[in-house]
Parts: C-alpha cells; sequence; structure tokens
C-alpha cells in the first residue's frame, strides 16, 4: 500500500531519502499459554520499506509458572498471572503506540487438555483483563492454538532469526519443539517421497513474507516430557491414585508430583531393577510406533530447543548460555550414565534419567533419527528467543495490516 512512496526513492541519496523518515516502528505483544508456564513476548520492530522484511529491535521477556492450566478451577487467579506480565508492557511500550499495539493470547496443550468448560472459563477471564487494557485487543485475541500452527510459527521464527526466509538460496532448517505435554516436528521437504507418503493433515501450505510454504508438521498430544513421565509411569488416563513406579527413578526415591491440577505419587522399583536397559524398554512403550517417521529426516539436521535443550545444559551436553551442536547418540550416552549411576545425579531432578532416556527414545524410535543425526540446541538466536511466539506476531501484524 507504500507503492506511491516509492517513485522519488531513486533520487535521494539512501540516509536522505524522505521514506526513510517514514521508517516504521511498531509493537507485538505475544503471550504464550505453555503447560509448565505463562510468558510474555513484547517485540519491537522497524520496517524501513514495503520490500524488506520488517527487523526485530528487541524483545522483551518475561515468564510466570505454573500455566493457566494449574487454575483450571480458579480462572481469575490465573488471568492475575497474565495482568501481572501484561503491566509489564505498559512500561515497554511508548503510551502514544499503546491502542496500536496488538495482545495476543495463545495457550498450548495445556489448555488443549482440559475439559471444554474450564478452558473457556479460564480464557474468558484473561480476555476480560485484556479489554481493561490500553492495547488493541483484535478478535480471537485470547485462544487455544493449533497444534499444527504451533510448529509452523516456530519453524518460521527459527528460520527467520536465523536468515533464511529472505534473499534467495533459501536453506531452511527442520524444528523440534519439545513442551511440557505436546512435542512438534517441522521441516520444509525436499522430497517426492515425503509430500506422497505423509498423512495429508501432517502437509500444511502456509504464507508468510510473500512466500508460500508447504510445511510438514505435526504436533502430538501427550508425548511433551512432563505428559510422557505420566505415560512411563502409567498414570495417565486413570482415577487410580496408587504409587505408581518406575526402573527410571532413583530405588529408594518414593514422592509427589503435581501436573495439570492432578496429584501423582510415584517412587523407586524398591526390590525390582532400575537403569538404564529396563528404563528404555518402559519408554519404549510410550513411543514405539506412535510417530510418524518421514524418511528424509535420517540424514538432515535439525534446530531443537526448550526441553531437549533445557535438559542438554541440565547435564552438562551443552553450555547453558551458547547451546551447541550435538549427535542424537549424545543424548543416549548421558541417559546411559545418569541412569546406570542414579545416587551420583540424586541432587538434580529425581526424573533426569527417565527424561533422558525419554528424548532418545522419541528421537530414535519415535521419529525415526539415526545416531549421528546432528541436532543444534539454540534457546535464542540474536539475543531473541526460539519460540513460536515471533512466529505468531509476524502472523498477527501481517492480518491486521500492521507491517506491509
Ligand atoms: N527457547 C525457549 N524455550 C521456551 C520458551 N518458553 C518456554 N520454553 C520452554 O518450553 C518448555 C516448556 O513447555 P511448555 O510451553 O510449558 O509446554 P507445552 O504447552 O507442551 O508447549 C520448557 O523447556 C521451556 O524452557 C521461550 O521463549 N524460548
Ligand atoms: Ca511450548
Amino acid at each position: 500500500h507504500s507503492n506511491r512512496e516509492m517513485w522519488f526513492q531513486d533520487l535521494f541519496p539512501p540516509n536522505t531519502c524522505p521514506i526513510n523518515a517514514k521508517t516504521k516502528t511498531f509493537y507485538g505483544i505475544m503471550f504464550d499459554a505453555g503447560s509448565t508456564g505463562t510468558r510474555i513476548h513484547i517485540y519491537t520492530f522497524v520496517q524501513k520499506s514495503p520490500e524488506i522484511l520488517p527487523e526485530l529491535e528487541g524483545e522483551i521477556f518475561e515468564s510466570v509458572k505454573p500455566g493457566l492450566s494449574a487454575y483450571a478451577d480458579q480462572p481469575e487467579k490465573g488471568a492475575e498471572s497474565v495482568k501481572r506480565l501484561l503491566d509489564m508492557a505498559i512500561d515497554a511500550v511508548p503510551p502514544h503506540l499503546w491502542k496500536k499495539t496488538p495482545v495476543v493470547l495463545k495457550a498450548t496443550a495445556g489448555l488443549r487438555l482440559l475439559s471444554e468448560e474450564k478452558a473457556q472459563a479460564l480464557l474468558s477471564e484473561v480476555k476480560e483483563v485484556f479489554e481493561e487494557s490500553p492495547f488493541l485487543v483484535p478478535e480471537d485475541s485470547v485462544s487455544i492454538m493449533d497444534g499444527s500452527y504451533e510448529g509452523i510459527l516456530a519453524w518460521i521464527t527459527v528460520n527467520f532469526l536465523t536468515g533464511q526466509l529472505s534473499g534467495q538460496n533459501q536453506h531452511t532448517v527442520g524444528t523440534l519443539d519439545l513442551g511440557g505435554a505436546s512435542t512438534q516436528i517441522t521441516f520444509l521437504p525436499r522430497f517426492e517421497e515425503t509430500l506422497k507418503e505423509s498423512p495429508t493433515d501432517f502437509l500444511t501450505s502456509f504464507e508468510m513474507f510473500n512466500s508460500t510454504y508447504k510445511l510438514y508438521t505435526h504436533s502430538y498430544l501427550g508425548f511433551g516430557l512432563k505428559a510422557a513421565r505420566l505415560a512411563t509411569l502409567g498414570a495417565l488416563n486413570t482415577e487410580d491414585r496408587q504409587m505408581f513406579r518406575s526402573s527410571c527413578l532413583p530405588k529408594q526415591l518414593e514422592a509427589e508430583w503435581h501436573f495439570g491440577g492432578v496429584k501423582y505419587r510415584y517412587g523407586g522399583n524398591k526390590e525390582g531393577e532400575t537403569g538404564f536397559k529396563p528404563c528404555y524398554l518402559e519408554v519404549l512403550k510410550v513411543v514405539k510406533g506412535k510417530l510418524h517417521q518421514p524418511d528424509e529426516i535420517r540424514g538432515s539436521s535439525f534446530y531443537a530447543f526448550s526441553y531437549y535443550y533445557d535438559r542438554a545444559a541440565d547435564t552438562n551436553l551443552i553450555d547453558y548460555e551458547q547451546g551447541g551442536v550435538l549427535e542424537v547418540r549424545d543424548f543416549e550416552r548421558k541417559a546411559k550414565e545418569v541412569c546406570d549411576n542414579m545416587e551420583r545425579f540424586s541432587s538434580a531432578s529425581p526424573f533426569l534419567c527417565m527424561d533422558l532416556t525419554y528424548i532418545t527414545a522419541l528421537l530414535k524410535e519415535g521419529f525415526g533419527f539415526r545416531d549421528n543425526t546432528l541436532l543444534q540446541l539454540t534457546k535464542k538466536v540474536n539475543n531473541i528467543e526460539t519460540s513460536w511466539t515471533l512466529g505468531a506476531t509476524f502472523h498477527l501484524l501481517q492480518s491486521l495490516g500492521i507491517t506491509y
């Protein structure tokens, strides 16, 4: 819509070009209501002309625990946790831009797993908090996000931040996100076979920055790290409140754990086996045959974040600040080390062995990656969080006509 302003562009040297004086600065506020926490991302963008992608100037990021789903029976308290984060945006965005700055919350797997009624109560309390704020509240500003968008938008984020969405010669990278309750895999298929052999609902066309991307993506609900703990313990979908035991936990352990508003009792195999081998067999039951395995990913490398990153950092496989490159087999090696020496790691989370073993099984037996598949573990690129929230903000600004 700004093409009319372009005629004079060639007449002026770039630094005196009037269009530069028209550089747009804008903000976007995106909430990630995840299963384990709620986070606010306040983005600042500048865009110098319609031909180039908006530049991301910075991000303000803050988070609170627990997630909204933990307030299933107290929706007002859940909304209060959102309000406290939103107050940060009042300070971060200049007052004259409040009315033009959209605020949106998207909930993921935690709310997907609640009853419709409880989820809606939470969402409408949050909507009220938004309506009372000075920001722009678009239609559908508070919702549960479809799982396929979660993967696509994270893919957009990572590929935007690594510069793969601008210019020619785009070498996009696939992404792996491991949340608390669900996990996503997304990549741009290069092989005709992948397009032919994938279930149709795993393939989605998505338009962004004037390009159309046909992506392979799927969100596996119940395969996030914390949901997988419950599945391994056999505690999913059961009303039974017994003690759940596993060979992946320290022998003498007996404890309680809260997830999604439910209390679970769990412990080690007092008399029976413990260690990597029996643990791997337990975890295998959770993943084996449950996931689609596209052939073409076996040899390619992926960006991995969220709990892949956290557990790799917890065990010094990568530096907590820098991230790093790993092979799938590094997770297996670390799982063996932890599971076969649980006393040595007892000061860490009692679930460390189970988590690392699950990650190993998910990658190898779930998705079908090779032992030597490379994983680029990343938390931030150029100081911006690798989260679907950036992709979602681009999508939002585009739909509101705020970006070109
Ligand atoms: N890199 C990155 N990781 C995040 C961000 N927000 C949450 N996470 C990670 O996401 C994981 C928790 O998943 P969560 O979003 O609560 O569960 P989900 O609803 O199943 O996706 C943890 O490993 C967090 O560290 C973020 O902004 N950047
Ligand atoms: Ca998440």
